[in-house]
């Protein structure tokens, strides 16, 4: 691997459901010490996208492609909608995700420290509120060192502060060389933290690269006037991918 060399690189990905086109020919690449932006409207297809890249689901069509160092885990992922098994303690539970990569599970208390979480380390995974299950998430995401995180919504249902905490140790994760990918509805913390842009539209790239390139290009002064111009302005309904009335 060459220093210019993207870690993941995904190509022409198409993806159905059934006979519902979600994805059609996106292609991006997530590099070393950047935090990558997917945003997009409501089902524009993000989490499709997320879980493609995260090897979770097979694309119908492209290829993915990883150039990282063989390591326990390559790829660490929080899911939208996050969920632990009850029965277990915050710090159990990261201990237990420590063990399964065989990293050190002395660790899992700084990964909870990290994410703002170290006083609700005693406290039952059923019993965290849905904020604290969601940066549980981003915790557990980071065990084991992977070279790339991949979020999905991380700041969602945050209040503005661990929102704002929570881009931030998207931001550490960068400059300790991790390539992050995550996706937001906050155009306003993407505007401070990322580096590169993907925006999605009707699953197809609207538009991509860094946010200044992208701002030059597309002449907004804002990331909002950017968005708005390539997802075509304010819509009062979510485009159903399949559904063209
Ligand atoms: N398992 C599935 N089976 C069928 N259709 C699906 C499935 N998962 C997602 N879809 C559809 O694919 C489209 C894209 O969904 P996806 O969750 O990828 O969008 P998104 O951009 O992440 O949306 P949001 O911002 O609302 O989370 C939606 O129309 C959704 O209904």
């Amino acid at each position: 691997m060459t220093d210019t060399t993207p870690l993941l690189e995904a190509t022409g990905i198409d993806h159905d459901y059934g006979t519902v086109s979600v994805l059609r020919d996106v292609s991006v690449t997530i590099e070393c010490g950047r935090v990558t932006a997917l945003i997009g409207p409501n089902g524009a297809g993000k989490s499709t996208l997320i879980r493609d890249l995260a090897g979770l689901h097979e694309p119908t069509a492209g290829t993915i492609t990883y150039n990282g160092p063989d390591t326990a885990r390559e790829i660490g992922y929080l899911p939208q909608h996050p969920a632990f098994r009850p029965g277990f303690t915050a710090l159990e539970t990261l201990q237990f995700y420590a063990s399964l990569v065989g990293d050190d599970e002395t660790d899992a208390m700084a990964q909870l420290e990290r994410v703002g979480l170290e006083n609700a380390a005693d406290r039952p995974v059923e019993a965290l509120s849905g904020g604290m299950t969601r940066l549980l998430g981003i915790a557990q995401a980071t065990i084991g060192d992977p070279p790339i995180v991949i979020l999905d919504e991380p700041g969602s249902g945050l209040d503005p502060s661990m929102g704002l905490h929570v881009f931030d140790v998207a931001a550490d994760l960068a400059d300790e060389g991790i390539a992050v990918l995550l996706s937001s509805h906050d155009l306003e913390l993407v505007e401070q933290v990322a580096d590169d842009l993907l925006i999605l539209a009707d699953g197809r790239v609207a538009e991509q690269g860094s946010i200044a390139d992208v701002r030059a290009r597309v002449g907004g002064s804002s990331l909002r006037q950017v968005y708005e111009h390539a997802v075509g302005g304010h819509r009062d309904t979510v485009q159903v991918v399949g559904d063209h009335a």
